[in-house]
């Protein structure tokens, strides 16, 4: 008997498939580049640039973000998603160029299309904590 992609795909867990921690990092590694070429959200970042720590702390707390929530070993340990995000008045536009920077990034890096809308769902699900807060 044969077994359909499909059915090979739903046995490997969204973490394997993002690569695990490696994967996960370079996912968050390109995702900070691209915010950071990304006119409608690049000044939110850059004053950033003059701190590597705390921007390293800020990516690992993204890091443990995406294995929370691919059911990784790794826990989240960063502020929530609305308190981190409250009072920057983010709006929409904003909101999906965040998200099209990360799923281009996922493209990029080769990670298919179902792992792609997984990540998009499960970060879409955030929106109402992080958007005009
Ligand atoms: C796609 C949905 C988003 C997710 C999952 C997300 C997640 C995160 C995480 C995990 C942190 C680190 C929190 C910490 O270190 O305690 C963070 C920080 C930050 N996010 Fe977001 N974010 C999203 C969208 C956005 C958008 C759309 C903007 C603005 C355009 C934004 C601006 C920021 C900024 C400026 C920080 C640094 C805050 C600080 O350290 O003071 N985020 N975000």
């Amino acid at each position: 008997m044969t077994t359909s992609a499909a059915e090979q795909l739903s046995t490997v867990s969204l973490y394997e498939r993002l690569g695990g921690s490696t994967g996960i990092r370079r996912i968050v590694d390109g995702m900070v580049d691209a915010h950071l070429d990304n006119p409608a959200i690049k000044p939110r970042f850059t004053p950033y640039l003059d701190q590597p720590d705390r921007v390293e702390k800020i990516k690992q707390h993204y890091c443990t973000l995406f294995e929370e929530l691919s059911n990784g070993p790794g826990a989240y340990d960063g502020r929530s998603m609305h308190e981190t995000h409250r009072g920057m008045n983010i709006d929409e536009t904003e909101y999906i160029a965040a998200m099209d920077d990360i799923l281009e990034t996922m493209k990029s890096l080769g990670h298919a299309e179902d792992t792609r809308k997984e990540i998009a769902a499960m970060l879409y699900a955030l929106k109402d904590d992080i958007v005009r807060v």
